[in-house]
């Protein structure tokens, strides 16, 4: 694998020649809220006695040639994954979907959740099908004459072009509808003519996130197609779960072999929310603290 990424690495280290500090804190998850630690313009000393205004406006611009260099680096990773994933081999892509959906189904931290949101998978994207993990999370939940409760399971629904992603509830698959990037989505108001359950606005929290992406690597950085739809609501579900004093919800990317790639490829900003754990078809990769836990025994969540 690592010799596939010498390509993305030289045209990183050429975009990043004029290197802006990327922070690696001692766990990342907490990185979401810490932009002033991390664009810490690099001024040089003159810069310090220029007049106040002038000074501002030096930052700013350094600011933004940061920024700007990183969004050119996540946009080159993206291409090359995007070209990695369109010749993958459909014989293997289909046993990559199944190791990993079997590998979801057969887990501790999947049969104790209780609540989840996960992504209905869009095959012309390549993204890591999901249909398995979904049928069996809508199917009647009666198992060796134990009824258990079905778990709550909320998808996403894009709004508006704002990076604003709703995770609303869904019975079943007769829920959805194709939006128009040709991915289902449920319609905010269900058959019954009732407004469908916003996780938002949920009595009961989520244990658990399924989630898509193009590239991540294994200290937990997660690049996605470029909307800032999850970053955003992971953020806004993360402080609802501090503000209730929930447990906050095991954060699980599924990523095919060839979307995992060398640590300190995929640059990071201060939105960009970091995950717990990936589940590839080499296993369950835990990641923070907690998902190392969970790896380690048969810790459940619920
Ligand atoms: N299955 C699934 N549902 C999801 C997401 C996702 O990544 N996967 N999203 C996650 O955010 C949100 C939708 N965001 C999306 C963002 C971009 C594209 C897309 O088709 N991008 C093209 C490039 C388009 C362009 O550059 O103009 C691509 O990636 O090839 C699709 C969905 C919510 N629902
Ligand atoms: N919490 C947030 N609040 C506001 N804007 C955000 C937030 N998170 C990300 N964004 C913005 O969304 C845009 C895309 O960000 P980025 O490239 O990191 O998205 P991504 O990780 O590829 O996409 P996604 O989060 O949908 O998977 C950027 O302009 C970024 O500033």
């Amino acid at each position: 694998m690592g010799s596939s990424y010498k390509g993305i690495r030289k045209l990183v280290a050429v975009i990043m020649s004029h290197q802006c500090t990327i922070a690696r804190p001692a766990f990342p998850r907490a990185l979401s809220c810490t932009r002033s630690l991390i664009l810490r313009p690099q001024l040089p000393p003159s810069s310090y006695a220029l007049p106040r205004s002038s000074a501002a406006s030096a930052t700013m611009t350094t600011q933004d040639n940061h920024l700007e260099a990183i969004f050119t680096q996540k946009r080159v990773i993206r291409s090359k994954i995007k070209k990695d994933l369109r010749s993958m081999d459909p014989a293997l892509r289909s046993h990559e979907d199944d190791a990993i959906q079997n590998l979801i189904l057969e887990a501790p931290w999947f049969k104790s959740c209780k609540g989840l949101c996960a992504y209905i998978s869009c095959s012309a994207l390549r993204e890591v099908d999901t249909s398995k993990v979904l049928q069996h999370i809508l199917q009647n939940p009666t198992k060796d004459g134990e009824t258990q409760s079905r778990k709550r399971l909320y998808v996403p629904r894009v709004e508006d072009k704002n990076c604003h992603m709703r995770m609303l509830n869904i019975c079943g698959m007769d829920d959805l509808i194709a939006n128009s990037m040709n991915i289902l989505e449920p319609a905010p108001i269900d058959a019954n003519g009732n407004d469908r359950e916003d996780v938002m606005l949920a009595n009961e929290p989520v244990d658990l996130l399924l989630l898509p992406g193009l590239a991540f690597d294994k200290t937990g950085r997660r690049l996605g197609r470029g909307g800032g739809y999850y970053d955003t609501f992971l953020s806004k579900y993360q402080e609802l779960a501090t503000q209730r004093n929930w447990k906050q919800p095991l954060l699980i990317a599924l990523s095919y072999s060839v979307q995992i790639v060398e640590e300190g490829v995929i640059p990071v900003t201060p939105t960009d929310v970091f995950i717990d754990a990936l589940v590839s078809p080499l296993g369950f990769i835990p990641i923070s603290p907690v998902a190392q836990q969970i790896s380690h025994s048969d810790i459940t969540l619920a």
